[in-house]
């Protein structure tokens, strides 16, 4: 079976994925006046992984639940478009419970502002002034112990996971301290504001909203249901395969799976991507995250933003988050689980996690006897061949180079998504921002091919020897990587003799002269 694109006239750019980078990048062809586009997306919806879910009768967000960084942010003004209702995050609105069900929010305080938040604000100089002088990576572990930082204690490492994992969902050794700079999108976007999302139509609404603004109802562009498998190369086009052996043929094509996806090889490329792109897809790193939401009879926990639970076990489900303060009401619960406990839950089914969380709940709450939930939702995105993964996270010694290669595209496929934003990466709006640029990008060169990106070189092939008198010179080579080998001066033995003799008598003469009164 075979399906061309549409049948309006002009190049055709096939979108692989409806999330918020493939419905952004179709928007803004569409924009600026191309129309000849289809989108594919192997799952039955628009949203990709901003997804809400229902329980109990309240919608929850499953993926995405925030807008980082509101301010200014173009998926700030976007949501206000769309009257997407959201409120502004607390991080000062917790409180901290130990294994002992003891109350310890003053220790963690005392910690917090004494020894962690001194040694992060030397982190964040520390970062800034090392990129000024372009220093090499180090991890943000590093920072923060020359910082001084040095956690002892389950309520040191409760306010590290709140203050670091809770974002990067990594701790502090596997992040680069150089790039992941965590005031960036805050300083771009004037604000210091996350906004949580709390609307009953769910975060996917404003997706749905830019549907609406250049794609009918119905519209054959936009596939659903429609899982790629192949993305091939012939002739200077492009063929896409789906699972349903259907064909697509097009001229660009922007693929927008998430890293994880691109991690997994679940899409084969013919001819296999190039060394440099699949170096700099793996390099990245795809983070791993976990909302889980519990909806109880009666709400029995305390009436903060935040729960915090300084457990023995570093990661062992150190944040809960009360909905019921946003949605008032709901008597749900939620807990985030990052990195590898992510791996290890999805390994679970619902009733050993179940069991897993209320038994932290009894000793949160002092052995009391926590009720079974009514209702839950545990989205599992890891496991999920769509997704893999949560969001993208910048690790120590990925470089600049390597992060260019990132973005690069492949001849004439393109690629967006979280992972395509220097200061935004790991972010929806991240993907937003990556997708535009993309979007700009293929109508240049469809407009003059002259002005399409070069293609990518990474570093290490054009390092060399750059001495043009060197035996090795590289006349290719803008980097010079100390190769360099030099041919000997020799001198034949009868012009040394020569040079010798010569040698001899001038400071013959000079001795002489120096000695005659
Ligand atoms: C639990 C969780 C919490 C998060 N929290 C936040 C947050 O609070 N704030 C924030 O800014 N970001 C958050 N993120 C990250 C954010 O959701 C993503 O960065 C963003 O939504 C990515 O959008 P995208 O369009 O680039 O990718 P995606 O949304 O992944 O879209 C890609 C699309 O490709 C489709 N696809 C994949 N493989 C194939 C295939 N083989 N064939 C066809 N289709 C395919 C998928 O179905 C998907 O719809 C979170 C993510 C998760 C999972």
């Amino acid at each position: 079976q075979k399906d061309t694109a549409t049948q309006t006239q002009g190049p055709t750019v096939l979108i692989l994925g409806a999330g918020m980078a493939g419905i952004t990048a179709a928007k803004a062809l569409h924009d600026k006046g191309y129309n000849n586009f289809i989108i594919l997306d192997g799952s039955n919806r628009v949203g990709g992984r901003i997804k809400e879910v229902t329980i109990g009768g309240f919608t929850v967000e499953g993926g995405a639940a925030w807008i980082h960084a509101g301010g200014t942010n173009p998926l700030h003004m976007i949501a206000n478009r769309f009257n997407l209702s959201y409120v502004t995050s607390n991080y000062e609105d917790y409180i901290v419970l130990d294994s002992k069900g003891q109350v310890v929010t003053n220790e963690f305080d005392k910690r917090h502002d004494n020894s962690f938040d001194p040694a992060f604000k030397f982190y964040k100089n520390y970062s800034k002034e090392a990129r000024n002088k372009q220093k090499p990576d180090f991890t943000m572990r590093s920072a923060l112990l020359m910082g001084g930082w040095n956690p002892r204690s389950a309520v040191d490492d409760v306010i590290e996971f709140f203050n670091i994992d809770n974002s990067y969902s990594y701790g502090p050794e596997a992040i680069s301290g150089l790039h992941a700079y965590p005031d960036e999108p805050y300083e771009e976007f004037n604000t210091t504001d996350d906004l949580t999302v709390k609307d009953s139509r769910g975060y996917s609404h404003i997706l749905r909203g830019l549907c609406s603004e250049f794609l009918p109802d119905g519209d054959k562009r936009l596939r659903l249901n429609e899982v790629v498998t192949h993305i091939e190369q012939i002739d200077g086009g492009i063929v896409v395969h789906t699972k349903d052996n259907v064909t697509y043929s097009a001229d660009y094509v922007i693929v927008t799976f998430s890293l994880g996806v691109l991690q997994h090889d679940d899409v084969r490329f013919s001819p296999p991507l190039p060394f440099w792109k699949r170096e700099a897809i793996n390099q990245f790193q795809q983070a791993l995250l976990m909302h889980i939401y519990l909806q109880f009879a009666e709400k029995f926990w305390d009436d903060h933003e935040f729960l915090l639970y300084a457990s023995e076990r570093r990661n062992y489900y150190n944040i809960w988050q009360n909905v019921d303060k946003t949605l008032s009401g709901s008597k749900i619960f939620q807990v985030s689980v990052v990195g590898d406990e992510v791996r290890r839950l999805e390994r679970l089914n619902d009733t050993e996690i179940i069991h897993e969380l209320l038994s932290v709940l009894m000793v949160m709450y002092g052995g009391r006897r926590i009720p079974q939930p009514v209702a839950y939702a545990i989205p599992r995105w890891y496991s999920d061949p769509l997704f893999r993964g949560a969001f993208s996270n910048w690790p120590p010694g990925y470089t600049l180079d390597t992060f260019n290669g990132l973005q690069a595209p492949v001849d004439k496929i393109y690629f967006a998504g979280d992972y395509g934003d220097r200061h935004n990466y790991g972010y929806v709006h991240g993907s937003y921002l990556s997708a535009l640029r993309v979007a700009e990008d293929i109508d240049m060169c469809i407009r003059n091919p002259s002005f399409c990106v070069e293609p990518f070189r990474p570093k290490y092939d054009v390092r060399g020897c750059t001495y043009q008198v060197a035996k090795n010179y590289n006349a290719k080579a803008k980097e010079d990587d100390g190769s360099c080998t030099f041919v000997k001066c020799q001198i034949s033995a009868s012009v040394s003799i020569y040079y010798e003799t010569y040698l001899f008598i001038i400071s013959a003469v000079f001795i002489i002269l120096s000695i005659i009164p």
